[in-house]
């Protein structure tokens, strides 16, 4: 596991981006694995910008989401494929047949799951998959607890997590219960795995991940056990590791 600090939220970007358009250039048929939440929305904004500016083509790329939200109308604000959409879809050239995201509108989730998980190995796996990460260590939707040989299923929802997700949401009681999420063996069979961290509020969790052995009670520090993952993190989200163990780029 790679540690890379950068000084804020647009260097976290920037450098994400850049790893991305990297793998677009490289193997213009990749499949890449995409999240969602306030803390990708600037890298996908980088790549539309690039995407205008140097006309990088998605022509060809596939993507998967790791999760969506069970039970929301694909159209509502809130659903992840709105997200998508509104972030980064609809401003580059990535075709629609392309673009996957777990179905989980309407019942049968469990099958949906299934589907998802199927599909990802149809397309081959993930070359590159984006991750946030959660105040208490998920990764996808998969909460502390989750088995790390958990496939691409139908998870509960922590509090805590529809808590840290209700601003999203008009009210707190409309965020889901239930999410279809890429499970934790499903995100580890992917090549090459970035994840970003920024702000104060992921500096406990950092803490944290770098301090533990692999748990299924941090299910991030599974990380810690494939051999392409780099952390890229902004020095808020990193203070606290500092604080207490010194420089982190190694
Ligand atoms: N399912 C998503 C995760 O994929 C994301 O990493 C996490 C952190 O979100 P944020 O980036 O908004 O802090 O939130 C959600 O629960």
């Amino acid at each position: 596991m790679r540690w890379i600090e950068v000084d804020n939220y647009e260097q976290m970007s920037e450098q994400a981006a850049a790893v991305v358009i990297n793998l677009v250039k490289e193997k213009p048929e990749a499949v890449i694995g995409l999240a969602t939440g306030g803390t990708p929305a600037g890298t996908y904004k980088r790549l539309i910008d690039d995407y205008k500016q140097n006309t990088t083509s998605y022509e060809n790329i596939k993507t998967v989401n790791l999760d969506e939200y069970v039970g929301l109308e694909k159209e509502s604000d809130q659903s992840y494929t709105y997200y998508m959409d509104k972030h980064l879809f609809d401003h580059i050239n990535l075709k629609r047949e392309n673009i996957h995201l777990p179905k989980a509108e309407t019942p049968p989730y469990e099958q949906d799951a299934k589907d998802y998980e199927q599909l990802i190995e149809d397309l081959g796996g993930v070359d590159l998959q984006v991750l946030g990460i959660g105040e208490n260590g998920h990764i996808g939707f998969n909460e502390p607890g989750t088995p790390f040989s958990s496939k691409t299923g139908v998870v509960e929802l922590d509090p805590s997590t529809r808590e840290a997700n209700a601003r999203y949401f008009e009210n707190k009681d409309d965020v889901p219960t239930h999410a279809i999420s890429m499970g934790i063996s499903t995100i580890m069979k992917s090549r090459k795995i970035i994840l970003l961290a920024s702000g104060a509020k992921k500096a406990p969790i950092l803490y944290n991940l770098f301090k533990t052995d692999v748990t299924e009670d941090i299910p991030a520090s599974i990380l810690k056990e494939h051999p392409d993952v780099t952390i890229i993190a902004d020095s808020e989200a990193l203070a606290l590791l500092k604080e207490k163990e010194g420089s982190v780029n190694r």
